[in-house]
C-alpha cells in the first residue's frame, strides 16, 4: 500500500531544527524519492511514499517563513548521497513548497494546522498507510502545554492514525520532575508512541559497538574486573556555551551531557551481551541497559570535580542582562562511576565533558591492565618504542592494550573502532569495514600509542545522526531512543550531584585550560584535581574554612544531654555511615554478627547512599538488617515502601545475603496489615529467634516535623506499649497515609547504639521545640522521640546545620 507521513514540526525555526532537522527530514525525503525512481524503472507498482510538512512556533508568519527560507538556503544541503545537484535543489525546492508555518499561540492554533494535514491525507488514495510525527524542538516548559493542545485539538481517528511524538531533552531537571513529566506523558500517550531522542545513540560509530562486541567473545571474555583498568568515557568539546545560555544555565554540564549521552555510552560497554545473540537481540538490549542503570551507583561528591571556563558568567550577563547569572553552572565535569557487580566491582568508568577545552573528541577507551595478553592471533610482544615500522604489530613500551571507539571529532577525520593488536586482530562485524590506510596512520600519537599499533576499522554507515533519527522514527524502530524506565534511573545516578553542584564552587579554567587546571588523578575511590590552583583555593579554604568554624561556634556538641554530630547534610551522613562501619566491624569481630535497624524516609538516603560505596567490605555477608518501621503497602511495587527505598539505594549494592534482610511482613496473604494475621507477632518472634537479648547493635532513627520516630506519632496508642510488646501496627499516620508496622519503645531502647538522624531546614522548628520542652508528664505523647533513651547503651543525634541552624544555605561550601 502506498505510505504518506504527516511531519509537524514545533519549533522549526529554532537552533536544532536550523542545524540539523530540517536536513534530517529533507534527507528522508530524498532518500525515498531516489528510491521511488529507482524502483519505478525495474518494476512498475512499487509502493509510493509521501509526506505532508507543517511546522509551527511562536513568531509570526512572516518572520518565520523569512527564517524557515534563510534556512533552506543555506543550511539544507545537497550531497553526493541525493544524486545530481540539479536534482536535487529542485527537489529541494519542491519540499520547501510542502512546509506550511503555523503560529501557534493559543490552544485552537493547532486544530488549523492539523485541519489542514487532514486534507491532504483525505486526498490520498484510500489504502494509503498513514503515519503522524510530532517533533518537539521546543524548550521542556512547552512540552506539556503543545501535547495537550495537540491532543485536544488534532484528531486524525478517520484515518485511523496514530502520532508518534519525538522530545528532545531536557525531560526534567531531576528525577522527581522528570517522574512527573513521565506521568503527565503518560497520561496523553502510550510509551510506545513516545520518542525520548539522545543523538549519541544515533552516531553511527555508537550503533557499532554491540555488534563488535558481538562478533568478538574472545574479547568479550576480557570485559571485566580480571582485565579492564579502566573505562573512560570523554566528549571534550572546543566551543563554549555559544547562544544557549539561556537554557544551559539551567541545566549545566551534567543535565546536558552526563544524564543523557554519557550515560547511555556507559550502559552500551557495560551491559551484559543477550544470550541469545540473534536479530531480536536489540529488544533484549533495552533490558539489558535497564538492568545496568539499575546497577550503577549514586554518584557522590567525592566521586565529581566541577569547573567552569572562565568567560561563562561574563558571557551570560552579556545575554541575558536581567537574570542574576548564578556563577556555580558547571561547564566542565569528570567523575568516577562505579558499578559494583560481579563484572564491573572495582573498574573505575571515568567520565568526563566539557566546554572550552583543548580539542574537540569523543570518545570510549577501555585500558586493559598491564600484563595482559592477547587470547588469539597474538603477535610477539616488542618494546622498540621509535620503531614503528618494525614493530608494526606491538603496543609502545608503556602504552597498555585498549580498545577505542572514537566516536567523533579529533585528530581523526573518520569515527574508528580501534583495537590493540597485542589484543589479537578482531572480527569486524558487517556494520564495520576494515581501514588499513587513512589520515590515522599519519598521526604519531593515537590515544598514547602509535596508531598502527591498532587494527581500526570505520562505520558502513556514515550518516549523521539527526537523519538516524528521523530515518529510525519513520521505520518504526527504537535504537535511539530512551524509554521512561531509562530516563528515570539515569537521573537517579546524577541527583546527588545536581543536588549540591548550585553551591558547590567550580573550578575555573581558562578556554583551552593552558594551565592544566583540570587534569585530575583517582586517590582511594575519590577523583582531585591534581594541580593546585592556589589563588582559586586560597580563597575556597579561607571561605569555607571560616563558613565551618562559624557553623561550629554555633553548633554545641551535645543536644537534650546526648552526643551530637553536625555538618553539612553530606558530613553528617559520611560520619554516620563511618560509624556504623566501625561499629558493624567490632560486633563482628567480637560475636560473628552485626543487627542494624533503619527507618525509613528522604532523611536516610545519602546515608545509604554512602553506606554502597563500601560495597567491597567484607563485613556485609555478617550483617542483618532490620526495619524499624514499614508503611502498609506492597514492597515490591510500591516506591512509598521502606524496604523498596531502601532496596533501591542500598541493598542491591551490597552483598548481605537475602536471608538476612529482615523485611516488616506488612503484607500477609494478599492482605495489608491485617491484624488478624499477626504480622507484628511474627516480627516479634524473629527479632526474639536472632537478636541476642533483643539488643540490636545499630539503630537509626529519624525525627519528623511533629516530634514522631519510626512510626511512632504523637498520641498514639502505640507509645504506651508495654515491654513485652516488640512490634505494633498503628493508627494511620499524618494526612492520611497508610496504616504502619513500627518496633516500640521498649524495643528501641534495648538497642546498643541509636542514631537519630535529622537534616533539612525543615525540621528546625522541632529541634527549637524539643530544647524548650521542660519534661514532666504528657511529653512522650506529645514528643515521641523523647521516649527513646536506651537503658543499656548510647545516644546520638547527627544534625546537619540546616535543621539545627535553620536556613538553606549552610550546606557544603567546601
Ligand atoms: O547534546 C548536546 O551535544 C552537543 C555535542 O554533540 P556532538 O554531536 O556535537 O558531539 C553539545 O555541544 C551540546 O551542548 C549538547 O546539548
Amino acid at each position: 500500500a502506498p505510505q504518506h507521513t504527516g511531519i509537524i514540526l514545533i519549533g522549526g525555526t529554532g537552533d536544532l531544527a536550523r542545524k540539523y532537522l530540517w536536513q534530517a527530514f529533507f534527507n528522508a525525503y530524498m532518500k525515498r524519492e531516489i528510491q521511488d525512481s529507482e524502483q519505478l524503472d525495474v518494476e512498475k507498482q512499487l509502493d509510493e511514499y509521501s509526506f505532508s510538512v507543517v511546522t509551527g512556533g511562536r513568531s509570526h508568519a512572516g518572520v518565520a517563513t523569512t527564517r524557515l527560507k534563510d534556512i533552506f538556503d543555506n543550511n539544507v544541503k545537497c550531497s553526493d548521497a541525493h544524486g545530481s545537484l540539479s536534482v536535487c535543489t529542485s527537489k529541494k525546492g519542491e519540499f520547501f513548497d510542502k512546509v506550511t508555518y503555523y503560529q501557534l499561540q493559543r490552544a485552537e492554533d493547532y486544530t488549523a494546522m492539523c485541519a489542514s494535514l487532514q486534507q491532504n491525507f483525505e486526498r490520498l488514495p484510500s489504502d494509503t498507510k498513514i503515519d503522524v510525527v510530532l517533533y518537539l524542538s521546543v524548550p521542556p516548559s512547552v512540552f506539556r502545554q503543545s501535547l495537550s493542545d495537540f491532543s485536544a485539538q488534532c484528531d486524525f481517528s478517520k484515518q485511523n492514525v496514530r502520532a508518534k511524538v519525538v522530545l528532545e531533552k531536557p525531560q526534567g531537571h531531576d528525577h522527581q520532575s522528570a517522574l512527573r513529566l513521565s506521568e503527565e506523558l503518560l497520561q496523553l500517550f502510550e510509551e510506545e508512541q513516545l520518542h525520548r531522542t539522545d543523538h549519541y545513540l544515533a552516531k553511527s560509530l555508537v550503533r557499532t559497538i554491540i555488534p563488535f562486541r558481538m562478533a568478538n567473545p574472545q574479547l568479550e571474555r576480557m570485559l571485566n574486573r580480571d582485565h579492564v583498568d579502566r573505562v573512560e568515557i570523554f566528549l571534550k568539546e572546543t566551543v563554549g556555551v555559544e547562544e544557549r545560555h539561556l537554557s544551559y544555565n539551567e541545566m549545566g554540564v551534567i543535565r546536558d551531557i552526563f544524564q543523557n549521552h554519557l550515560t547511555q555510552l556507559l550502559t552500551l560497554v557495560a551491559l551484559d551481551l543477550p544470550a541469545n545473540q540473534s536479530a531480536a537481540a536489540s529488544a533484549i538490549e533495552k533490558a539489558k541497559v535497564v538492568r545496568v542503570l539499575q546497577q550503577v551507583l549514586p554518584q557522590t561528591s567525592q566521586r565529581v570535580l566541577l569547573g567552569q571556563y572562565a568567560a561563562y558568567t561574563f558571557e551570560a550577563d552579556r545575554e541575558i542582562p536581567e537574570s542574576n547569572i548564578t556563577s556555580f553552572v558547571p561547564t566542565f565535569a569528570a567523575a568516577l562511576v562505579k558499578i559494583p557487580t560481579h563484572r564491573w566491582r572495582d573498574v573505575p568508568f571515568i567520565l568526563v565533558s566539557g566546554k572550552k577545552l583543548d580539542q574537540r573528541s569523543s570518545y570510549i577507551r577501555i585500558v586493559f591492565k598491564d600484563g595482559d595478553v592477547c587470547v588469539t592471533n597474538c603477535h610477539e610482544q616488542s618494546h622498540g618504542k621509535d620503531d614503528v615500522k618494525s614493530s608494526d604489530h606491538h603496543r609502545s613500551k608503556d602504552a597498555k592494550a585498549q580498545i577505542v571507539f572514537q566516536i567523533g571529532h579529533g585528530a581523526v577525520k573518520l569515527p574508528l573502532v580501534s583495537v590493540s593488536k597485542s589484543l589479537g586482530e578482531p572480527d569486524w562485524p558487517d556494520s564495520l569495514d576494515e581501514v588499513i590506510d587513512s589520515d590515522v596512520f599519519l598521526q604519531k600519537n593515537y590515544h598514547g600509542d602509535h596508531p598502527q599499533h591498532f587494527y581500526h576499522a570505520t562505520p558502513v554507515e556514515k550518516g549523521d545522526a539527526y537523519t538516524t533519527v528521523i530515518e529510525e522514527i519513520l521505520q518504526g524502530k527504537r535504537e535511539s531512543f530512551v524509554s521512561t524506565r531509562q530516563l528515570l534511573l539515569s537521573w537517579r545516578v546524577w541527583d546527588p550531584v545536581l543536588e549540591y553542584s548550585p553551591r558547590k564552587r567550580p573550578r575555573i579554567y581558562d578556554a583551552g585550560d593552558p594551565a592544566s587546571l583540570l587534569n585530575f588523578v583517582m586517590r582511594d575511590g575519590s577523583l582531585r584535581f591534581s594541580a593546585a590552583d592556589v589563588a582559586q583555593e586560597t580563597e575556597e579554604l579561607t571561605f569555607s574554612a571560616s563558613l565551618h568554624h562559624l557553623h561550629q561556634a554555633q553548633t554545641p556538641a551535645s543536644f537534650l544531654g546526648h552526643r551530637m554530630v553536625s555538618g553539612s547534610r553530606e558530613s553528617v551522613a559520611v560520619q554516620l555511615a563511618r560509624e556504623i562501619e566501625q561499629a558493624a566491624e567490632a560486633e563482628i569481630a567480637a560475636k560473628g554478627v552485626f543487627h542494624v535497624a533503619f527507618s525509613g524516609g528522604t532523611s536516610p538516603i545519602l546515608l545509604w547512599q554512602t553506606l554502597a560505596q563500601s560495597f567491597a567490605s567484607e563485613y556485609w555477608a555478617h550483617v542483618h538488617v532490620w526495619q524499624v518501621d514499614e508503611r502498609c503497602v506492597h514492597a515490591a511495587a510500591d516506591s512509598h515502601s521502606n524496604l523498596f527505598q531502601l532496596d533501591y539505594h542500598l541493598l542491591r549494592f551490597v552483598a548481605v545475603p537475602w536471608v538476612h534482610v529482615h523485611a516488616m511482613p506488612v503484607e500477609l496473604a494478599g492482605r495489608l496489615c491485617d491484624s488478624e494475621l499477626q504480622g507484628a507477632r511474627l516480627y516479634s518472634d524473629s527479632l526474639r529467634r536472632h537478636v541476642s537479648n533483643l539488643q540490636l547493635d545499630f539503630v537509626v532513627l529519624g525525627l519528623g516535623a511533629d516530634g514522631h520516630t519510626g512510626s511512632l506519632f504523637p498520641k498514639s496508642p502505640a507509645l504506651s506499649a508495654d515491654s513485652q510488646t516488640l512490634v505494633t501496627l498503628t493508627d494511620r499516620g499524618p494526612k492520611d497515609t497508610p496504616f504502619r508496622m513500627t518496633l516500640t519503645l521498649p524495643m528501641l531502647n534495648r538497642a546498643k547504639r541509636v542514631a537519630v538522624l535529622v537534616t533539612g531546614s525543615e525540621k528546625h522548628a522541632i529541634l527549637e521545640e524539643l530544647e524548650g520542652v521542660e519534661g514532666g508528664m504528657g511529653v512522650v505523647d506529645k514528643y515521641p522521640i523523647l521516649g527513646v533513651n536506651p537503658a543499656n547503651g548510647t545516644m546520638t543525634w547527627y544534625v546537619d546545620y540546616d535543621a539545627y541552624l535553620g536556613g538553606e544555605d549552610f550546606d557544603n561550601k567546601r
